[in-house]
């Protein structure tokens, strides 16, 4: 039985728990990637503090060691997460990561973030593991608005672009997000927030992810780089507006960190990676534009 959005809201630091002071650990074992957000940037290097940023990529089978170690130091952790540093469904080592988690530590919550191309055909599966909160990114529910942040997606070996890209992720974001929900597994939607292209959509993303079964809403704001380097990242303003109107519709989160995939500790109090993943020095290297 997963966890519901009552327990995570105690126990899960991006569902409330922040205030307990529980811990997560990132595990960075999904390199690859099967869409092209215009904005995101995945690169290996020890110093940014954003998504998408890890040290090394690493095995199921390391991670588990990586695990013991940071509990070990760490004991505050609670959710062993995988956000990438590319999509958990784009290849299979996320799921295969998580059921070695569910044997060895049972009662760590197990939580991933995906960008949901993938999520309805996958969806037994990730039923069947018992994932207790699952984050979609939904930037747009509008395919003339999404291809404006979405290049192109890969869809059992087909590059679509554009408008009809945008379509398919759109409509399996949302068949997966209702199929899985509906299991009773948590959900929680990010959103990247970029003012000038989905600033005046929030309030129909919330509506449409509240009716399709989500719980949380987390808007986070853009942080400008790659093709919308010189986008404007949100004012503190229009952040608090975009989450004041989708709090009309979902539970609003506000304390995002935009933590790295390779993360570990307390978010905002403590952080461990650097122990935990040997962190070399300034090793900058692009993996997602190759
Ligand atoms: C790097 S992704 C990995 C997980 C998964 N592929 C996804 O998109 O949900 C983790 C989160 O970082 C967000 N992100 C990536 N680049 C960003 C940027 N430049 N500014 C703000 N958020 C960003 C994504 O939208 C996503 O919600
Ligand atoms: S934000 Fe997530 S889905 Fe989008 S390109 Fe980056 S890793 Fe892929």
């Amino acid at each position: 039985m997963s966890n519901t959005y009552q327990d995570l809201q105690n126990s899960h630091p991006c569902f409330g728990g922040h205030k307990n002071n529980v811990g997560r650990i990132h595990l960075p074992v999904s390199p690859g990637c099967n869409i092209a957000c215009r904005f995101c940037d995945r690169v290996i290097n020890d110093v940014e503090e954003r998504p998408g940023v890890t040290s090394k990529v690493i095995t199921p089978d390391e991670s588990l060691e990586v695990l013991e170690k940071a509990l070990s130091i760490c004991p505050e952790i609670t959710v062993a997460g995988i956000a990438g540093p590319g999509d958990t469904l784009a290849t299979d080592y996320a799921l295969q990561t998580f059921r070695k988690v569910k044997e060895k530590f049972p009662k760590l919550i197990k939580c991933m973030s995906t960008n949901g191309l993938l999520l309805y055909e996958k969806a037994d599966e990730v039923i069947d593991i018992g994932i207790d909160s699952l984050t979609v990114t939904v930037n747009a529910v509008k395919p003339e608005i999404l291809e404006k942040l979405n290049k192109y997606i890969i869809y059992h070996g087909r590059k679509y672009e554009g408008i009809e890209g945008a379509e398919i992720l759109i409509e399996n974001q949302l068949k997966g997000i209702k199929k899985v929900a509906a299991s009773g597994i948590t959900i929680k939607i990010n959103t990247v927030l970029v003012p000038e292209i989905n600033g005046g959509h929030i309030e129909e993303i919330a509506k449409t992810v509240k009716e399709a079964g989500a719980s949380i809403y987390n808007i986070i704001p853009l942080i400008p780089q790659y093709e919308l380097a010189d986008r404007k990242a949100p004012n503190c303003l229009q952040i608090d507006e975009a989450r004041t109107k989708a709090s009309k519709y979902i539970d609003v989160f506000r304390h995002c960190q935009h933590c790295r995939a390779d993360a570990v500790g307390v978010p905002g109090k403590s952080e461990y990676g650097d122990r935990i993943y040997q962190r070399r020095l300034n090793v900058k290297e692009t993996f997602s534009h190759g």
